[in-house]
């Protein structure tokens, strides 16, 4: 599929983020095995926080990560592996979870599925494109929308409407 280009933007507070992760593990905690979830494995560097805040929620101790490296700003590359965890803990994923940020095209997801098949797979936020790789996630937004992460952004001064024109 060609890829949109962006032309609009979904802008999330740390706020917000903690609230859809803590919305995320709660929704996790009704998919769980029997066992319960052995692990958390956090996609890096996206994946990390609403990582922490599930494997806190649910009182996952065993965290790790898989470290996928695809965009460079907002142009997308060949995903890679750059970094596994720990694969004798993880097996073929059975009972792990793994947690990033947000499924966009579902390249990224593809190579950790690949690694790890038999994983629970969950993002905060989805796009289309990419959501059947997804188990469980929040919020979908459009293919064309661009989400901003609060570790993205700054504060910043707004010129008052009535002066925008000046
Ligand atoms: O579904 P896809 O089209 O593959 O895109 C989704 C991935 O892209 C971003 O990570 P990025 O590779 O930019 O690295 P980062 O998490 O370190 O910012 C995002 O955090 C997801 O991991
Ligand atoms: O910060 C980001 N926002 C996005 O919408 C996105 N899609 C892929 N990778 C992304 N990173
Ligand atoms: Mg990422």
């Amino acid at each position: 599929m060609d890829r949109l280009p962006h032309e609009k933007g979904f802008h999330v507070s740390w706020d917000q983020l903690h609230r859809d992760a803590r919305a995320l593990a709660w929704r996790l905690q009704d998919a769980r095995p029997e066992a319960g979830w052995r692990a958390v494995v956090a996609i890096t560097r996206g994946g990390m926080a609403p990582a922490m805040i599930v494997a806190r929620e649910l009182d996952i101790r065993t965290v790790d990560t898989i470290s996928v490296k695809s965009y460079n700003h907002q142009t997308q590359a060949e995903p890679r592996i750059i970094k596994s965890p720990d694969m004798e803990m993880v097996g073929d994923g059975s009972g792990v979870l793994v947690v990033d940020d947000l499924v966009d095209t579902g390249r990224t997801l593809e190579v950790v599925k690949a690694a790890m098949p038999k994983a629970h797979i969950a993002t905060v936020y989805a796009k289309p494109q990419g959501r059947p790789q997804v188990d469980t996630f929040i919020t979908e937004v459009s293919q064309d929308t661009w989400i901003f992460f609060p570790w993205d952004m700054a504060l910043q001064y707004v010129k008052p409407y009535h002066g925008a024109d000046d």
